[in-house]
Formats: C-alpha cells, structure tokens, sequence
C-alpha cells in the first residue's frame, strides 16, 4: 500500500536521525559539487538557498562558493504578519538570529524579489524520480514557488529519492535533484 505524506516524512526522519555530522558534511559537499556542475547554477546571478536543519544538505560551502562567484544568495524569512515566507539577501556580514522553526533569519532582512531569483535550490525531505517534492508540510516552499519562473533544483541524499511519492495539485516538480553520487534530470511526464 502506497505510503501517505505523513508516513512517508517520518520514514525518512527516522533516517535522518542515524546520520552523523560527518557523513551529512562530506555527502553534502558531494551533492553541491555536482550541483555547481549544471549550467542552471552557473548562468544564475541569484541563487535562493535555504540554511539546513535536521539532516538536510549543508549548504556552507555553496553560499561561499557563490560570493567567491559574485552571485547574490538569499533564503526564505518568515514574515509573521503574513505568516508567509519572502526571500532576503544574505552576504558574508548578514547577522543571523534563530527564527521561525529555528532556523536562522538575519536580524535585519533585505527582501529580494522572487522575479529576481534566477535559480531556487530546494530542500525536501522526499523526491522521486518526476521530480515530485515532499516537503515538511508547511506548504511554505509550494507558495513561494507558485510565482516563481527560474529553475528549481533540488538538493538531497540518495536515500531521500524514492520509487514514489504522492503529490497533489499545487506540488510544484523539481527540474533536478542533485545528490551525492548524481544529478538526477527529471523526467518531464506531469
Ligand atoms: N532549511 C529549511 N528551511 C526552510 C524549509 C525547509 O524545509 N528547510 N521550509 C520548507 O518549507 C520552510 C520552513 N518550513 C518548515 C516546516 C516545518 C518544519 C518542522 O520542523 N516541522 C516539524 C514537524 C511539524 C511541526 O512540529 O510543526 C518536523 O519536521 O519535525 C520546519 C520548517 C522555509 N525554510
Ligand atoms: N500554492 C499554494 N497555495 C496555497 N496553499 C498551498 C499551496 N501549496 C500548498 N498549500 C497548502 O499547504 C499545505 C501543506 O502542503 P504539503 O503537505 O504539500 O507541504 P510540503 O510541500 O510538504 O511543505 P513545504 O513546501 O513547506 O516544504 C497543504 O494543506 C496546502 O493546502
């Protein structure tokens, strides 16, 4: 019996809980470097990131290695008033605090416009091979990419891609899944 969202999302906690620091830096470093090989990454001049909690793909050496590229980075910031999430740049000054969820948000956040973004790099806790996302649930990354037009690559371990995964209307795919061992070029048949 195909597994539901909330079946699926704490299968793969469980998983992401036996992970150690050291496996997470070094497969992340793996999956960057093969995402930084796809030519979506490289005509990006901005490239929305995220700051990884609870398993997910570091992205450390990715801001990095976009600065050192002269791109501008930013990452999702809750706005409590409309309890949705907007993009804000982050440079190598931006000053963190630990927000929403907690996960860091600069102290004094420079919105950027989606239109701007040129590439969205996603994380999920999920993928399948159409480029399906389960994300945490929230709905939040499913919003912000409703308006958005540039690319969408995703980053994750191997063991986050499944045979399925059950989507619904507003699921917006990924184009890519980057992992540690490959990047996955999505087969367009939604
Ligand atoms: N690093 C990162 N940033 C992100 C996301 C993400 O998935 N990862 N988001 C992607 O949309 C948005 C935040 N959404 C989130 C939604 C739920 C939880 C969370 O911790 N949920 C609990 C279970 C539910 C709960 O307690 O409310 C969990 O997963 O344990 C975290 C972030 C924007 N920023
Ligand atoms: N584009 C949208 N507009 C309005 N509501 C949406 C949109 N996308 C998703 N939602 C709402 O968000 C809720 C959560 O969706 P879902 O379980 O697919 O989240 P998710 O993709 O796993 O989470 P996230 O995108 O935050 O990582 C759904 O109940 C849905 O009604």
């Amino acid at each position: 019996m195909p597994q539901t969202k909330q079946q699926l999302r704490s299968t793969i906690a469980a998983k992401r809980k036996m992970l150690d620091a050291d496996w997470i830096e070094d497969a992340s470093a793996k999956a960057i470097e093969n995402l930084q090989s796809l030519p979506a990454f490289q005509s990006a001049k901005t490239v929305a990131l995220y700051m990884a909690i609870g398993g997910e793909v570091r992205l450390e050496p990715l801001f990095a290695e976009c600065w050192r590229l002269g791109k501008t980075t930013c990452i999702p910031v809750f706005n409590s008033s409309t309890r949705l999430y907007e993009m804000a740049e982050i440079t190598e000054n931006t000053r963190f605090e630990t927000g929403n969820y907690g996960i860091p948000e600069p102290v004094a956040p420079n919105p950027v416009a989606i239109q701007e973004i040129n590439l969205m790099v996603v994380p999920g806790v999920a993928f399948d091979a159409s480029g399906n996302r389960l994300g945490r649930g929230g709905g939040y990354y499913d919003r912000l990419l409703d308006g958005f037009s540039g690319d969408i690559v995703a980053v994750a371990f191997d063991f986050q891609i499944l045979p399925q995964i059950p989507c619904d209307s507003y699921d917006r795919p990924v184009q890519i899944i980057a992992t540690e061992t490959k990047n996955i070029k999505v087969r367009n048949e939604r």
